[in-house]
């Protein structure tokens, strides 16, 4: 499998802490990947050394083959960059910076720009120095974006959007997923990270803690389903039941946690009469809790 990403022991060391600490990880072509982490963590240093802006003390990093740090030009021209903190020509508005940027970039057409602003609502004809740090985040998004790069490395991406513009970001991140790009983002939410990600890998103190398929992860999670039954159910053969963790009852009905498939649970309740069932799904914020909780 090609890899669009991929670093080996990468480590960063600064005289008081050690930022990143032997981050190994692949990035497959055509996939989303949500590096995950709380402040602090390791991720913006991470990034900047993907993008060539900061040398790894140990190391090697590799976009679509080609190393960043021995050749950074080739390494970055199928990149599109949103650093976690964008900044641009004060001066300039919106529509000039991303015309300068687009002719430096080959001549990418305007029309791009202009489909990608519509679509975060965002005015062009402003001078990014007068706008909101949100819109000047859109402009970051769209100079990311527009010249249809095979790899996006967002640091951030979402911060300061408003909850109707992230949504369209986030579809224009799997758009860009479905077109065979490859999206390496950034987040400390978790939420879009679940709403978006094929892959995620939790960094914790500079340690790459746990690279997991989010579908995957989903299906070992546990579901917990509330049923209403019209006659009651010994609770001990509920828990013998292939996936069943734990059942209890209560005036609201049975209670039940489940591991994976819920179809040995039915199957046996069925004849019991089910009136109501609830079935919660679980999220990542859940399963995830351990990782922030545990040495944070
Ligand atoms: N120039 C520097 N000198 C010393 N320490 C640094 C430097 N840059 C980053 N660090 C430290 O490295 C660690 C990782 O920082 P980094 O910015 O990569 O984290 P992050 O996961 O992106 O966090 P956030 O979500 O807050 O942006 C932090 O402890 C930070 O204080």
């Amino acid at each position: 499998m090609s890899m669009a990403i991929r670093t080996s022991g990468l480590t960063k060391a600064y005289r008081r802490a050690t930022a990143l600490d032997n981050v190994s990880l692949e990035v497959p072509a055509g996939i989303v990947f949500g590096y995950l982490g709380p402040n602090g963590a390791g991720k913006t240093t991470t990034i900047r050394i993907l993008a060539g802006l900061l040398r790894p003390t140990s190391g090697t990093a590799t976009i679509l083959g080609t190393d960043v740090l021995a050749d950074r030009e080739g390494a970055q021209q199928h990149v599109g960059y949103l650093p976690g903190d964008f900044v641009a020509y004060a001066d300039l508005t919106a529509e000039q910076y991303l015309r300068y940027l687009g002719n430096l970039r080959g001549g990418v057409p305007s029309s791009r720009a202009r489909g990608l602003a519509e679509r975060l609502r965002l005015d062009l004809g402003s001078r990014i120095g007068e706008m909101s740090h949100g819109n000047r985040q859109k402009v970051g998004i769209i100079q990311a974006f527009h010249h249809q790069p095979e790899v996006l490395i967002l640091d951030e991406p979402t911060a300061g959007l408003d909850p109707l513009v992230q949504r369209e970001f986030l579809g224009m991140v799997r758009e860009a997923r479905d077109e065979g790009r490859t999206v390496f983002l950034s987040s400390h939410v978790m939420s879009e990270v679940e709403a978006v990600a094929d892959t995620v890998g939790i960094l914790r103190r500079g340690a790459l803690t746990e690279v997991a398929d989010v579908a995957t992860l989903k299906a070992q999670a546990l579901r917990r389903i509330d049923m209403v039954l019209e006659e009651s159910v010994p609770l001990e053969d509920l828990r013998m039941i292939d996936g069943v963790r734990e059942a209890t009852r209560d005036h609201t009905g049975t209670h039940v946690l489940v591991e994976g498939s819920t179809a040995p649970l039915l199957s046996h309740a069925a004849p019991y009469g089910i009136s109501s069932i609830i079935t919660q799904e679980p999220d990542l914020e859940e399963i995830f809790l351990g990782y922030y909780a545990k040495g944070a």
